[in-house]
């Protein structure tokens, strides 16, 4: 049977109706969407995040509920897929450096091409693509000017994401349907021989593999730095009350136990307010330091020496100190103790060991640990938390966790007490307030 386009039924295999493809998602949803996004919309300012994305999201419905299925089929595997790809190996050139250049003034294909040494045709079709996804502008045949986005892939925070994803996750992603046939599509539960080591044929974890492949190591630090961009962070009223919950009732006579640490300060036993556990570059500290500038006592990064080693500038108040969290915490006695986006990195087994090192230096009745992580809810999880919890599980068997998750982990095999949950809502990571048990 011929294919029919422009009636009710259209044929795949024959017999198959596949006109469900070709229409859209859900046209009668599309006018009330579009009153949703006019009324929600009505005062809309950029520094109003919550309003913000809630249209955000009635947008993505109403072009969800626009698109055929065909549409969004062509859109993820290629149009996106093909973006992708040419914004990293943009990156990789510093393409968009030179098309911001000169304050974004239009530029020809010829000029890029010669700036970046590519092959004009090649430059031309990518540059061609990432105009049909909007992502730079045309302004005539062969000429273009950045949107902001592209703008700001001139920033390391931001562009770093891309290279990191193309040349460290994507390959393990790609492999992980063949490793989940081989091991009984069953969760990943195990470091060794996890979706990371089968995709990238290594017995290395990935942060030593991404160690031996920088400068993967450094842009996943920047994407660190980007991953947060933006977003309330755990120190801010919104999501924890800094001045009631750590500051008061902070000691400023209580001396701690201390080591070494890069700024000299060897011996220092004077009272530490807050340890950043695996802090990467201090942009947690820092922030913390900008927002709170009178908040008393010591605050210390710690993290892997080859991390602490990459730092090339960082606020005096912060005391570096290179640290391995599988091994004794040499701070005892600090007000608070912080790891952000780390137990997320590891299955429970292996979050029990760096608890367990933690709480060993904590004081009963006054320290704190501050676990600044997602609390992925029973219905509604935003798709900031899903797509980590996925990466996550392929390149770490690791996991973002529900609140029933967390008190599995921390209360029932840790022993500690949860004094609460804070949670802003919106994708954005929460802070798991916790202590030892009196
Ligand atoms: C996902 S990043 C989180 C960084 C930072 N807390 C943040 O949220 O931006 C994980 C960090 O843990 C550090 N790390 C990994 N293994 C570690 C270990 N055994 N001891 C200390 N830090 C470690 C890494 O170097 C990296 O900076």
């Amino acid at each position: 049977m011929a294919p029919v386009t422009n009636g009710t039924k259209q044929s795949g295999q024959p017999g198959e109706d596949v006109s469900i493809a070709s229409e859209p998602c859900d046209i009668d949803a599309v006018p009330g969407l579009i009153a949703d996004i006019s009324s929600l919309g009505e005062g809309l300012s950029g520094d109003n995040r919550n309003k913000r994305l809630a249209v955000l999201e009635k947008a993505r419905d109403l072009v969800r509920a626009l698109e055929t299925p065909r549409e969004t089929m062509l859109k993820h595997v290629g149009g996106q897929t093909a973006a992708f790809f040419s914004l990293a190996l943009g990156n990789d050139v510093e393409l968009f450096k030179h098309l911001a250049a000169n304050d974004g003034s239009p530029k020809s294909t010829e000029h890029l091409a010669a700036a970046v040494g590519f092959e004009l045709d090649l430059l031309r079709r990518i540059l061609r693509h990432l105009a049909a996804m909007g992502y730079i502008s045309q302004t005539g045949p062969d000429e273009y000017k950045p949107t902001n986005f592209t703008r700001a892939m001139t920033i390391p925070v931001v562009a770093s994401g891309y290279s990191l994803y193309a040349y460290s996750l994507i390959e393990p992603m790609i492999h992980f349907p063949k490793w989940l046939k081989i091991n009984g599509y069953r969760a990943p539960r195990a470091i060794d021989g996890n979706p990371q080591m089968f995709g990238h044929r290594t017995d290395l974890p990935f942060f030593d593999w991404l160690d031996a492949h920088q400068p993967l190591a450094s842009q996943f630090n920047d994407h660190m730095g980007g991953f947060r961009l933006g977003r309330p962070s755990w120190m801010d009223e919104e999501v924890f009350p800094v001045e009631a919950n750590l500051l008061t009732g902070f000691d400023t006579t209580k001396t701690i136990t201390n080591n070494n640490n890069r700024n000299g300060n060897s011996k220092n036993n004077d009272p530490v307010l807050l340890v950043d556990i695996g802090g990467s570059y201090g942009h947690d500290l820092e922030e913390f330091h900008r927002k709170h500038p009178h908040a008393p006592g010591r605050l210390i990064l710690q993290d892997l020496p080859r991390t602490i080693d990459q730092i090339s500038q960082l606020d005096s108040r912060i005391e570096a100190m290179p640290y391995d969290f599988l091994t004794p915490q040499p701070i005892h006695g600090a007000r608070a103790y912080y790891l952000h986006q780390i137990l997320h990195d590891y299955p429970d087994d292996r979050c029990v060991e760096i608890i367990e090192q933690v709480k060993r230096a904590m004081t009963p009745g006054y320290s704190k640990l501050l676990i600044n992580e997602h609390v992925i809810p029973a219905t509604g999880a935003d798709w900031e938390a899903t797509y980590l919890d996925l990466y996550l599980m392929v390149a770490f068997s690791a996991r973002e966790r529900t609140v029933e998750d967390w008190r599995n982990l921390l209360e029932k095999r840790c022993g500690l007490v949860i004094s609460r949950f804070w949670d802003p809502g919106h994708g954005v990571e929460g802070v798991i307030e916790c202590e030892l048990p009196v």
